[in-house]
């Protein structure tokens, strides 16, 4: 979800010695963008679906506010962020998705990291109709370690960000959530290509902001 957070935009993530469950593998980072249409406007955040991760209590509408002094706490530990970034390098992302009773998506090419998790397009293994909404062949999955910054109290805080905006124009709709493994995962719909993306990939606009500016000064 961009710039929802702010601070700094490394993955803490740590590797834990809990036992991988079966499916998780490494998996290989992946570069590239976003780069269909974005399904803006609504979300759905369908929190019943997820049996195995988050009860309403943890992150639903159900939620007063955002616990903003939680988030700030930690991030003031720079050693441990540090500790978590390197140890976290290797742990195992999961090959496949599935929470509750969503479709099964097979994890593709990495979309993006922020500063609490990383990003990759999940690609349903069948069926899958449209670019968004929860039927949609390709999904953004939002993979936090759960022993990340961001999880220290469970779930991840920005799961109640999620709800909490539930709605607003410019937020993914989100489909599904909830704990695989190590990981708590979000399952969104897949946006286009933020402004900065445009910006490195369009040589047009880049000559015609050129221009503007030059316009503007002389
Ligand atoms: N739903 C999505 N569809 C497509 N790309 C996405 C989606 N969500 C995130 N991304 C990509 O992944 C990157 C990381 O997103 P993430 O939400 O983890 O961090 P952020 O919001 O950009 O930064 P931070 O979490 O540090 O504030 C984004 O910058 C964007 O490029």
């Amino acid at each position: 979800m961009p710039d929802l957070r702010g601070g700094t935009r490394r993955s803490k993530r740590i590797n834990d010695n809990q036992e991988s469950p079966a499916g998780l593998a490494p998996t290989a980072r992946r570069g590239g963008a976003a780069g269909r249409g974005r399904g803006r406007g609504r979300r759905a955040m369908n929190q019943d679906d997820n049996a195995k991760l988050v009860g309403p209590s943890a992150c639903g509408r159900g939620c007063t506010g955002v616990n903003l002094p939680v988030r700030q706490g930690v991030e003031k530990s720079a050693e441990r962020l540090v500790a978590v970034e390197e140890e976290g390098s290797t742990s195992p992302l999961p090959e496949r998705v599935q929470l509750g009773n969503s479709p099964v998506y097979k994890l593709d090419r990495k979309l993006g990291k922020g500063g609490f998790g990383q990003v990759y397009v999940g690609r349903r293994i069948s069926g899958g109709v449209g670019c968004t909404g929860p039927d949609a062949f390709e999904v953004a999955l939002k993979l936090e370690h759960r022993n990340g910054k961001g999880c220290s109290s469970g779930p991840p805080y920005e799961w109640q960000v999620y709800s909490t905006l539930n709605g607003c124009y410019g937020l993914p709709l989100v489909h599904h959530k909830g704990q695989l493994g190590d990981y708590y995962i979000l399952v969104m719909d897949m946006l286009g290509p933020s402004l900065w993306d445009v910006w490195n990939s369009n040589n047009q606009m880049y000559e015609a902001v050129l221009l503007y500016i030059s316009l503007s000064l002389f």
